[in-house]
């Protein structure tokens, strides 16, 4: 059975409930805590298998109690971990989550074991998945180990999907490889910026980066998503909801699409489970559903 080979970051995420994010200098007190797997690469492998799709994480963490937690969780929502090395004399990543009481957030991300995964390590990891289906990476490795995933993908004419996030400079070579390139609107905008270019509005986003990459999505928010692709161009509304906390909300969406590509699904139905899921990420606590 082909698979979605997630190549990412793999965190303990601690999040802290707090009536307001403090601002600089200040200190709040947290109404309440808890510790979680997370990890932009973890959370998109979870929603490609809570999707229904084989989802294979390839990545690292530390042989820390956080790593071990995070093998345990990550295995009982079904992903594979063949290729998730343990690392010596290295913590796991880890990230400290602000949530506020409008479902608002702030993250500082550590990368430990995440920052320690070499290249040569990403490519072995792929190299010994069985019926790679589509690869799929974001931004928090490095960007020699995103670049070596992609190489990979172009080498063995694999589809490769890039979630820009969090937003950092991408070479025109990776984007030309990126079928979609996904960003938020904020990232589409740095990106754009970064490219000499201030279009304005969301249509004339999604122009610039369509030709530059194969196929780009733009997420909205609680507007849902915009698409364009050689194919066709098109937005997906997504439902109104009530907003518990939006972490992991752009996670659920990239998986639940790249599940959904690699079932031969066009852009514009990956944009619609990738809304569904998005909205259904956004109505509970954490990064990931409790199991
Ligand atoms: N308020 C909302 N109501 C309904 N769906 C939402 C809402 N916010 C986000 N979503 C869903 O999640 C998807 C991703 O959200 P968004 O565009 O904010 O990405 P993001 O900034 O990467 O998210 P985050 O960083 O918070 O995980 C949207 O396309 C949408 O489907």
């Amino acid at each position: 059975m082909s698979a979605v080979v997630v190549v990412g970051s793999v965190n303990a995420d601690t999040s802290l409930h707090v009536a307001r994010i403090p601002g600089p200098g200040e200190t709040v007190l947290a109404l309440g805590s808890r510790t979680s797997p997370g990890g932009k690469g973890a959370n998109q492998a979870c929603a490609v298998a809570r999707a229904g799709a084989r989802s294979v994480m390839v990545g690292a963490v530390g042989t820390d109690a956080a790593g071990t937690m995070l093998v345990d969780e990550l295995g009982r929502r079904g992903v594979e971990l063949d290729q998730l090395l343990r690392l010596p004399d290295v913590e796991s990543g880890g990230a400290t989550v602000l949530v506020d009481d409008d479902g608002e957030n702030c993250i500082v991300v550590s990368g430990g074991a995440n920052a320690a995964l070499t290249p040569a390590q990403v490519t072995a990891g792929l190299d010994a998945v069985d019926d790679v289906g589509l690869v799929l990476t974001q931004g928090e490795l490095s960007v020699a180990c995103v670049e070596a995933a992609a190489a990979w993908a172009a080498a063995h004419e694999v589809r490769f999907v890039h979630n820009l996030a969090p937003y950092r400079a991408a070479t025109p070579e990776l984007l030309a490889l990126c079928d979609p390139l996904v960003v938020n609107e904020h990232e589409a905008a740095d990106l754009a910026a970064a490219l000499g270019e201030h279009p304005d509005g969301t249509d004339a986003l999604l122009a610039l980066l369509a030709g530059r990459c194969r196929s780009v999505v733009i997420t909205l928010g609680g507007d849902g998503a915009a698409y364009a692709s050689p194919a066709g161009s098109g937005a997906r509304a997504s439902a109104r909801v009530e907003v518990v906390d939006t972490t992991g909300a752009g996670d659920a969406f990239v998986g639940a699409a790249a599940a959904a590509l690699l079932a031969d699904d066009d852009l514009g139905r990956a944009c619609a489970a990738g809304v569904a899921a998005g909205a259904a990420a956004v109505q509970h606590r954490g990064a990931q559903p409790e199991l």
